[in-house]
């Protein structure tokens, strides 16, 4: 086109301006004119609005302008006469040209003469549905408004600077707005754009339709061809009334209100909502969509929320789907991930470079894991799991009990009687008052203490046989290993006898026990049998108690006991013979204590060691002290029988009750010990003794004792005391009552065949009571509680091959199986610096002592070379655990000191909180009221505040 115009004077096309005279609208300038040949063309962005044809269209306009001029000029009758179609195209374009820079002002809609039309048009069907019955014009209305509605959407996705640009209309002989041309002008039915000659870029039905409306609406009567006799016209002549007549204008006035309102209007000022901002719409249309949620009722919204869960899992079952709301989830991934920044920290003395003893290997204290014991101690008891779940119904039940509630009054449900329930309580301020209980005699239960004095007694042990050449091997070797059966005499005698042959003039003689129910006991007995008061000639120590006194000869203590006493006095000065008692238990401060007194005897020429064992130990025992004797006590007090089970027992609770029932129908006098593994085994066969007794008419009453670790001592105790009205005792225990412990009038003993042991686990650090076969030698220790004041009998709930095979000869020693930090703390605070050169009877594994290192590395107890800082040393100064003793000494410097002692004593103690049986609601209730929401520990605080205020207050 450009190429054109440059050799053409019409290539400077000068649109008309509005008032005639004045050149308007577009001027392109010929390319001569705006450019120099040689400079480079630079295209423009288009101005815009720009009303020229980019098909040449505006010089075809200006065309044809020219020749309509000169035409009207020739006739002006012509313009009124039918055109041809073309001719009236263009003139009718011409105008609208002219006119769509105003076009606005022509939306007013002024009443005149219709068009006719071959057709009805919309205005005439707005009439008759004007005629139509009020309902139907409502109906009319809201579906002409739905159809219009209809047309504007498909409409609004067009260009809508259809004003801008107003392509003339070309549309031929349509030139009438009916309803049927309106629907010719459904696009559908063209078979192309591009067979109109005006393919407008901006061209759009939209804009097309309004252009022919408004045209139609606003083009003068005379623009109207005048011969077409008007519809309206003749449907007036049909009122002959002026107030029908009046009516009528009305009603077209109304109608066309309504059209407006309704209809396709164009001009914003005839909307009424084209004010109203698009924000308003839009808070309006939430409100809207509120409202309608808020109609919903719950019930509808929980069914349409479960149908959306419903459709959304079928989706990812069927495949379709593979994960729904995934930003949301990854949104919360990303609110809940906690970066963690995790340093291995290794103190430089555990990098792997020293060797710090030489077991590598973890040891399992069981012979054989695949064993049947093994896996039935794995498994767990039938009968307490049952009884447990039985206890948690009842405990339900009782819950929602009836009885003295509003509703149990109306149905006559009556409370349980609180009476009975007060005359149960029991003291339990005074249980702890354990020496208390000890200190009355013990009442003579069988025939060998009633018919014999104490004198008697001592005389009929198989060690007073062999008194002399005890003492003299004593006094000829430092270190002796005495063997001898359960009873013999070792425990109480030997004490005694180094006693009585003067070596307590240099010193206390030390007998260390493994467990504290033994220390006080024994104690207890001695002293009878000297005759003296428990704590002056004779006494014990255990861990918080001490009872003895400045005249005390004969010490009985735990072997905790006379390790800590070592930190102080390393020689020992205080003592001139120490017996340990109960070696093969190889409890962890036993081994200790072995190396500890081999260096103790090797300084000091004046003190005996006397190590007491069980037959299969006394080699290993006399190889370590450096080959020292054996002296074999021979001979036991009493026979004692053993059965074993002909099938392996897997329900060793059931088993044990019903053994223990037998034994109370059938057999002779005598009490019973059971063995048991824990206290939950204990509870559970004391409550089914009980319960299958009741059930068993005529049967004898039996007193059913149990005693473990964490009973108060005055109940302990209780197993000491002979049963009222001389009735059959049936004790129940742990294997506290395993060693050393002599209860007069126990003939028979139902061992389980298991215990619990310590277990330390190196991946948790932390040690676990786990239930575990016995060895062969405690088998023998529990055995031996029958036949020491007679006869007696062991009901082995085991077989003899499960004996023999399935269990171990002796313990796996406690310094194999736990927690080392305590003594790493407590050789360290010796000197000894190198773990290696420590003689242990049996080290301990690499991953026990690195664990033990490390957690002491971490309290500040050792430093980067593994040696004891200033820290340490304090802390091997407490009975306590390094944690609880390191907290004690941090307290001084935070200015807490007195609560943490508190705290640390609290926790240093069996448990403050006792639940009696059967009240274990009330006592957690009780409990409840103390309990401090943010700690355990301030919990204990705030008892002992508690109890120090009513305790002063009283
Ligand atoms: N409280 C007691 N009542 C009656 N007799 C007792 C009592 N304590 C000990 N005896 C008697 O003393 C004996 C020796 O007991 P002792 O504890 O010294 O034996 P032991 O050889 O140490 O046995 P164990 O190795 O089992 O500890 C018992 O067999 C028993 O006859």
């Amino acid at each position: 086109m450009t190429s054109e115009n440059n050799g053409d004077s019409n290539a400077l096309h000068l649109l008309p301006g509005t008032d005639g005279e004045q050149v308007g609208g577009l001027i392109i300038k010929k390319k001569s004119q705006a450019v120099s040949s040689d400079e480079q063309h630079v295209f423009k962005v288009p101005q815009i609005p720009v009303s020229t044809s980019s098909f040449g269209l505006d010089k075809l306009a200006a065309e044809k302008r020219r020749a309509q001029s000169s035409a009207a000029a020739s006739s002006s009758s012509s313009k009124r006469s039918k055109p041809s179609s073309s001719s009236f195209d263009d003139n009718d374009n011409d105008d609208e040209y002219k006119n769509s820079s105003n076009h606005k002002s022509r939306h007013l809609r002024e009443q005149r003469v219709e068009t006719p039309s071959s057709t009805r048009s919309s205005h005439h069907d707005l009439y008759d549905k004007s005629r139509l019955p009020p309902k139907n014009i409502q109906r009319g209305v809201v579906y002409g408004k739905e159809k219009h509605k209809q047309h504007r959407n498909k409409d609004n996705k067009d260009n809508d600077d259809d004003d801008r640009y107003a392509t003339p209309n070309i549309r031929g002989s349509r030139e009438s707005p009916s309803r049927a041309q309106w629907d010719d002008d459904d696009f559908d039915k063209r078979h192309s754009q591009w067979e109109y000659p005006t393919p407008n870029d901006s061209y759009n039905r939209q804009g097309y339709r309004k252009k022919r409306d408004t045209d139609y609406y606003n083009r003068k009567s005379n623009d109207t061809p005048l011969p077409t006799p008007s519809f309206r016209k003749s449907k007036r002549d049909e009122f002959n009334a002026d107030d029908d007549q009046h009516n009528w204008e009305e009603e077209q006035k109304r109608i066309d209100r309504e059209w407006y309102n309704n209809e396709d209007v164009v001009d914003d000022e005839l909307n009424p909502f084209s004010n109203v901002s698009e924000e308003y719409t839009k808070k309006k249309e939430q409100a809207l969509e509120l409202r309608k949620k808020k109609r919903m009722s719950a019930q509808q919204r929980q069914i349409n929320q479960d149908i959306e869960k419903w459709e959304t899992n079928r989706m990812l079952q069927s495949g379709i789907v593979t994960k729904v709301n995934f930003q949301d989830d990854f949104d919360d991934e990303s609110e809940s991930r906690v970066h963690l920044l995790v340093t291995n920290l290794v103190p430089p003395f555990l990098d792997g470079r020293i060797r710090f003893t030489r077991q590598f290997e973890p040891v399992i204290p069981v012979k054989d894991p695949t064993s049947d014991m093994a896996i039935i101690c794995r498994k767990g008891c039938q009968s307490v799991r049952k009884y447990r779940e039985q206890k948690e119904r009842r405990l339900a039940q009782e819950k929602f009990e009836l009885g003295g509630t509003k509703l149990g009054n109306i149905l006559g449900i009556k409370r349980r009687d609180e009476k009975d329930e007060q005359s149960e309580d029991v003291d339990y301020k005074k249980s702890q008052k354990f020496a208390e209980h000890m200190q009355g005699k013990n009442e003579a239960v069988s025939d060998f203490a009633t018919k014999r004095t104490i004198d008697e007694q001592r005389k009929f042990l198989p060690i007073y046989a062999i008194q002399e050449d005890l003492l003299k091997i004593i006094r000829e070797n430092s270190i002796v290993i005495c063997v001898g059966e359960t009873g013999s005499g070792k425990t109480t005698q030997m004490t005694q006898y180094l006693h009585e042959s003067g070596y307590t003039k240099r010193g206390m003689i030390g007998c260390t026990q493994p467990r504290r129910v033994a220390a006080m006991s024994v104690a207890k007995r001695v002293s009878e049998e000297m005759q003296c008061k428990l704590g002056d000639d004779v006494g014990y120590a255990i861990r918080f108690e001490d009872c003895t006194s400045d005249k005390t000869i004969i010490k009985y203590m735990t072997d905790g006991i006379l390790l800590r006493e070592s930190l102080t006095d390393p020689d020992l000065d205080h003592y001139s013979a120490i017996i340990m008692d109960e070696a093969h238990e190889r409890s962890l401060n036993t081994d200790v204590l072995f190396g500890l007194l081999r260096e103790v005897v090797s300084r000091r020429q004046d003190l005996k060691l006397i190590v007491t064992s069980a037959t299969m130990d006394s080699n290993k025992f006399s190889e370590f002290f450096g080959n020292v004797p054996i002296f074999i006590i021979p001979g036991r007090t009493f026979p004692v029988e053993p059965f074993f089970s002909k099938a392996c027992v897997e329900d060793y609770v059931d088993a044990a009750v019903k053994q223990s029932i037998q034994i109370h129908l059938g057999a002779g006098d005598g009490d019973i010990l059971v063995f048991m593994p824990g206290q939950e085994d204990i509870e559970v066969t004391c409550e089914v003794i009980k319960e299958r007794l009741n059930d068993l008419e005529g049967a004898k009453p039996l007193s059913i004792l149990p005693i473990y670790s964490q009973l108060p001592s005055d109940l302990q105790a209780k197993i000491f005391q002979k049963a009222e009205d001389g009735i059959r005792k049936c004790v129940v225990a742990t294997n506290i009552a395993e060693t050393s412990l002599t209860l007069d009038g126990i003939m028979y003993v139902v061992d389980s065949g298991y215990c619990k042991l310590k277990v330390y686990n190196p991946r948790i650090g932390m040690d676990a009571l786990q239930i575990y076969p016995v060895s062969q030698a405690n088998a023998n220790q529990r055995m031996g509680r029958a036949g020491r004041t007679g006869p007696g009998q062991c009901f082995r709930l085991y077989t003899e091959r499960n004996f023999r095979e399935e269990m171990l000869k002796t313990n796996v020693p406690e310094i194999q199986r736990t927690n080392l930090a305590n003594v790493v703390l407590l050789l360290k605070s010796l000197g000894i610096q190198d773990l290696l050169q420590f003689h242990f009877m049996d080290p301990p594994p690499q991953d026990n002592l690195m664990n033990s290192m490390y957690q002491l590395w971490i309290l500040g107890a050792l430093d980067n070379t593994g040696s004891l800082t200033q820290l340490g040393r304090q802390m091997v100064e407490f009975p306590l655990d390094p944690a609880m003793s390191q907290m004690l000494i941090t307290s001084v410097a935070m200015g807490c000191s007195s609560e943490i002692l508190i705290i640390v004593s609290m926790l240093s103690v069996p448990s403050i909180f006792f639940r009696p049986k059967g009240k274990e609601d009330e006592s957690d209730a009780k409990r409840e009221k103390f309990q401090v929401a943010e700690s355990d520990h301030l919990t204990f605080l705030h008892v002992y505040i508690q109890w120090k205020k009513k305790w002063i207050f009283k």
